[in-house]
């Protein structure tokens, strides 16, 4: 047998032994599942009640790792749930390209549902809310996406389906603030986008980090493509921007990031805006400003100690209405996802306008 041999047997060995690991964990799943599904009991209704509903908007690509069989047994398993605490089966609505969320909550609304639960990412529970604000009835989150911001936020569980889904039972609501963020790109709109954010907004770093992540990338890495990204946008140049808070003068910044936000975390031990709180009827805001590597390094400094005292680098501001202008077009994010450039921003907070479903804020 030549070396060439033995790698080839040892290439297939390891080949083998990784497909009997992936073989064995997903026939565990599925045994889990099955074994949930046995257990889950048909709850009685009691006479004259009227039975409760859920609608899920769902984004179907968040789900495409699942083939056809281990999606229905999801669905199966998620109707079983509800129909054991006594509702009726979901209505399951999905997203598309073009509709993001809003019309399916609207839709579910029409047909008197109890509560709307988003299962995708930021971006499709963006656009639930949008669908929900102003009305009474909550918005439950289904976490499905990489980032899942508003669910960390809101201490919802975003890895374990089924803790997130007996949150649903728990009945209770908070009403939190919702922020809303006009797009002016050419920085002369006469009538710029309007957008509803619920965690953070913003231009500049953080922006252009987002844009720089692949959805090949997300896939394979989650969290970690970020890492990646953001390693590539740290060394951008400082833009020039205006900062005008609540109607006043406004202030000149060299700045590498504007972030708006109505909550404050990104990860549980990461918190950009330690102040922020998603009912107050406030927004909070940074103004990240590091030069070169010491600066970054100051940058991170002042956010992993949450130390706000004397900082040079980074600012925090505290209003009900941001307006930022720039010389220069920069990256705009929205509750992490890249929205393209724009010159102009303005983003003011409606207080108390959603209720979602969630464990009691602290
Ligand atoms: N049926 C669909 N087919 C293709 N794309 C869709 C469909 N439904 C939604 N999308 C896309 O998914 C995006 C929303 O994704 P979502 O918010 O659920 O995840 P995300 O923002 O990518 O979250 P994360 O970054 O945390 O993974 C929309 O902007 C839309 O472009």
């Amino acid at each position: 047998m030549t070396v060439a041999d033995v790698f080839d047997t040892g290439a297939v060995a390891v080949f083998l032994a990784l497909a009997a690991v992936v073989a064995f964990t997903l026939l565990a799943r599925e045994r889990r599942t099955t074994r949930r599904l046995r257990t889950l009991q048909v709850a009685d209704v009691p006479a004259g009640a009227r039975q409760r509903r859920a609608a899920i908007v769902v984004n179907p690509t968040k789900f495409s790792a699942l083939d056809e069989h281990a999606l229905r047994r999801r669905q199966a398993y998620v109707a079983a749930v509800f129909r054991s605490h006594g509702w009726a089966d979901p209505l399951w609505f999905e997203t598309t390209p073009t509709e993001h969320g809003r019309r399916q909550a609207r839709e579910a609304l029409a047909q008197g549902v109890d509560i709307v639960l988003a299962a995708g990412g930021d971006g499709t529970v963006r656009s639930v809310a949008e669908g929900l604000t102003g009305t009474s009835t909550p918005m439950g989150l289904l976490p499905a996406g990489t980032g899942n911001l508003l669910a960390r936020n809101l201490d919802v569980p975003h890895t374990d389906l089924a803790a997130a889904l007996d949150l649903v039972f728990s009945e209770e609501d908070v009403r939190v603030d919702v922020g809303w963020l006009e797009v002016d790109r050419s920085g002369r709109d006469t009538d710029p986008e309007r957008h509803l954010f619920l965690v953070m907004a913003g231009l500049g770093f953080d922006a252009a980090m987002m844009a720089g992540v692949e959805d090949r990338l997300k896939q394979r890495l989650g969290y970690g493509a970020y890492v990646v990204s953001g390693a590539r946008a740290l060394w951008g140049p400082q833009a020039k921007v205006q900062v005008s808070v609540d109607g006043q003068a406004p202030t000149a910044v060299r700045t590498r990031a504007v972030i708006v936000g109505n909550c404050g975390k990104l990860t549980k031990q990461l918190v950009l805006m330690p102040d922020a709180r998603i009912d107050d009827g406030h927004l909070d805001a940074v103004v990240l400003s590091p030069r070169g590597g010491i600066g970054w390094g100051e940058v991170a400094w002042a956010i992993a100690t949450r130390d706000r005292r004397g900082q040079r680098r980074v600012k925090h501001l505290h209003g009900k209405r941001f307006e930022v202008s720039c010389a220069e077009p920069q990256e705009v994010e929205l509750d992490g996802d890249p929205i393209g450039t724009a010159h102009r921003l303005t983003l003011s907070v409606d207080p108390a306008a959603l209720w979602v479903r969630c464990p009691p804020l602290r």
